[in-house]
């Protein structure tokens, strides 16, 4: 296993993930430290061509979502509530050399969109926890800030995940490997959860509520929808499964919280998920909100996290 954790900081607590001292990032391949360069391709980045440590060593926080606008509207609105705004901070996608992701530094803050469902978010992921690891980053908190359809809960409530479950509620991320499958847990940090629960109590009007996140392979079908361009159950089947789903726990749908829990977890990134639902799936299928209260909706992971971070900073009572 390549870590760069010192020989000295390896005795363990009880917390898996946390050693005494600094909680460095676990990259879990024996091949990395023999090879002479490692570029980045999707976030075109390396480690010849960039100094990794002098650029990344200091972040502390890495916020992900799907799209690129919502990742830079978040990155501007770090930068005004940590006072960045003045000291001449600006604001220019690291990732620009390519257009398959974007990625923006707001002193501890990282902001990176990682597009639409498992098989992006995990190619993000991979290089983002090398870059991290490369960069000698320690002590990370990652959180997923994203969308979602609610089951049962009123839209624009915020669901803290506390486990991602797969399309048959199970904890599991199933990763095909050669021709194997490799079943990975899904579970979150709970201790995380339940601090951004916390802080939610802070905001006011601002339901939010801790439950499972059922992670699909597909918007449609794959989240029992009856409006794609292929449907081949009946209303009475989608409502049954949906209501199922509920009984398990689940609160939310989207599509890439399994793999992000999975990945985080074996590499001890301290991981959270928090998804605005945008309807509730027991109602209906279709998002048909006016846009400023998709857009009111989309930024209240953003309110929460801000919050979070500026709290875990002690900036809290410093900014709007
Ligand atoms: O809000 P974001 O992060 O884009 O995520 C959700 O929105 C997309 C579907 O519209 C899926 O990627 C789902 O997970
Ligand atoms: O219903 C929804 C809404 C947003 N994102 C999803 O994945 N599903």
């Amino acid at each position: 296993m390549a870590s760069i954790l010192p020989a000295s900081n390896k005795s363990m607590t009880s917390d898996r993930n946390t050693y005494v001292g600094k909680r460095f990032v676990h990259v879990k391949n024996p091949y990395l430290d023999s090879m002479d360069e490692d570029i980045l391709y999707h976030l075109d980045l390396g480690t010849k061509t960039h100094n990794l440590p002098a650029m990344f060593g200091d972040v502390k926080f890495v916020c992900v979502g799907g799209s690129p606008n919502r990742m830079k509207a978040f990155a501007l609105f770090m930068r005004k509530e940590l006072g960045l705004e003045e000291s001449g901070e600006h604001i220019k996608d690291i990732c620009a050399g390519t257009d398959r992701y974007c990625m923006y530094k707001i002193g501890p803050v990282l902001s990176i969109s990682h597009g639409m469902g498992i098989p992006s978010i995990s190619i993000m992921l991979h290089e983002l926890i090398k870059l991290l690891h490369h960069a000698q980053c320690c002590d990370i908190t990652i959180i997923r800030i994203g969308t979602s359809g609610g089951i049962g809960i009123t839209p624009g409530s915020v669901v803290i995940t506390d486990t991602a479950v797969d399309s048959f509620f199970k904890p599991r991320f199933e990763q095909v490997i050669l021709d194997n499958i490799v079943t990975r847990s899904t579970e979150l940090d709970k201790e995380l959860a339940e601090e951004l629960f916390n802080c939610s109590k802070g905001i006011p009007n601002f339901p939010t509520l801790i439950g499972h996140t059922m992670c699909t392979y597909d918007f449609y079908e794959g989240q029992g929808r009856l409006d794609g361009a292929l449907c081949s159950f009946s209303r009475e089947k989608k409502v049954d499964y949906l209501k199922r789903a509920y009984k398990a726990g689940v609160r939310n749908i989207e599509m890439e919280s399994t793999v992000f829990a999975a990945m985080c977890r074996l590499c001890g990134l301290k991981a959270a998920v928090v998804c605005v639902t945008l309807l509730d799936r027991l109602e209906c299928d279709q998002i048909n909100l006016p846009h400023d209260v998709l857009v009111d909706y989309q930024q209240r992971p953003q309110l929460l996290i801000s919050n979070f971070i500026k709290r875990r900073l002690g900036l809290h009572d410093q900014t709007s």
